[in-house]
């Protein structure tokens, strides 16, 4: 099949790369030529490192690569069966990239990866609004198992079999969400992120004592404080007021994340969250 990726980002680049593993061929998209190039190099590096892995044959990286165009002109996408968007998280730009992609394509399928955005909202730009529904990747792609299959009010059940068995393909798990705030996996994942951050506030346990609860006590990979550094305070706050806004007062914001936002302590990316980071690791606790 010929599948569209708009976006060489992060999201962007491992969507195409995981489809075009899948035997797919890929037209990528983004808006000038370096972040086009930068994001078919990152696919190949991910893929040498499948390779130094074995995991990947060394054929079928090059045989991925072969299947990967790509493009800063919207009119390449014009034979695409199935579009996707990785653009940033921003709702005007979604919904423009969407009517751009029905535009120039004919009848294709047009699939956002938003992890907060209503679908319904950007689904209502398309002149045939049954075709839009929302596939939610989880980073990195290649190592991640699950793809959140959204569905908007106006989607159809064609579209919603169609993305799944598209999903299926490449070796990936559906889970089929209704369009509702943070679907299911933020809205969990950050239930418990806000919980924990109550946690410390209260002084209850240490961030460590409280990511080692949920680890040992239930098998997650890793805590949900060193996890809200890994993903960003900031990126946290954002969802947390959106889902606040729309699911009420146990989503609201605790005092402690927005005072590390205030301070620029994002977490591991500024070295400094819930833990201090060196090197990549957290060494320590923050200073409260
Ligand atoms: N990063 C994550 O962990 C993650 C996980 C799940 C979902 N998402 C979602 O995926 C989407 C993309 O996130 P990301 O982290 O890859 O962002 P990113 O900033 O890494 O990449 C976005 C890319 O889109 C490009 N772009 C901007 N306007 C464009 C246009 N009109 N057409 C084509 N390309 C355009 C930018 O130049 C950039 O290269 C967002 O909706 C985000 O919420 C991100």
């Amino acid at each position: 099949m010929e599948v569209a990726v708009l976006g060489a980002g992060t999201m962007g680049r491992g969507i195409a790369g995981a489809s075009a593993t899948a035997g797919h061929e890929v037209t990528i998209r983004d808006v000038e030529p370096p972040y086009v190039e930068r994001g078919i190099e990152s696919i190949g590096e991910t893929l040498r490192e499948g390779v130094d892995r074995g995991t990947v044959a060394p054929e079928e990286r090059a045989a991925a690569l072969d299947r990967i165009t790509g493009t800063t002109d919207l009119a390449d996408l014009a034979g695409a069966e199935l579009v996707i968007e990785a653009v940033p998280e921003e709702m005007e730009l979604k919904r423009e990239t969407v009517a751009d992609a029905e535009r120039v394509t004919d009848g294709a399928v047009i699939a956002s990866n938003t992890s907060s955005l209503s679908l319904t909202g950007i689904a209502s730009a398309l002149e045939t609004p049954g075709r839009a529904i929302g596939l939610h990747f989880f980073n990195p792609v290649h190592l991640m198992d699950l793809v959140e299959v959204v569905v908007a009010e106006q989607t159809d059940d064609a579209t919603v079999e169609f993305a799944e068995g598209f999903v299926e393909g490449l070796g990936k798990e559906t889970i089929a969400v209704r369009d509702t705030p943070g679907f299911a996996t933020s809205r969990l994942g950050v239930a418990i992120g806000v919980e924990a951050m109550r946690m410390v506030e209260q002084g209850v346990a240490s961030p460590r004592a409280i990511d080692r609860a949920m680890e040992l006590g239930y098998n997650h990979p890793v805590g949900p404080l060193e996890l809200t550094d890994v993903v960003g305070l900031d990126a946290r706050l954002d969802i947390l007021e959106a889902l606040h806004e729309e699911l009420g007062e146990r989503f609201h914001p605790p005092r402690i994340l927005k005072r590390k936002v205030r301070a620029g302590k994002l977490g591991k990316k500024t070295g400094e969250g819930f833990y201090v980071w060196e090197d990549g690791e957290p060494v320590g606790p923050a200073d409260e």
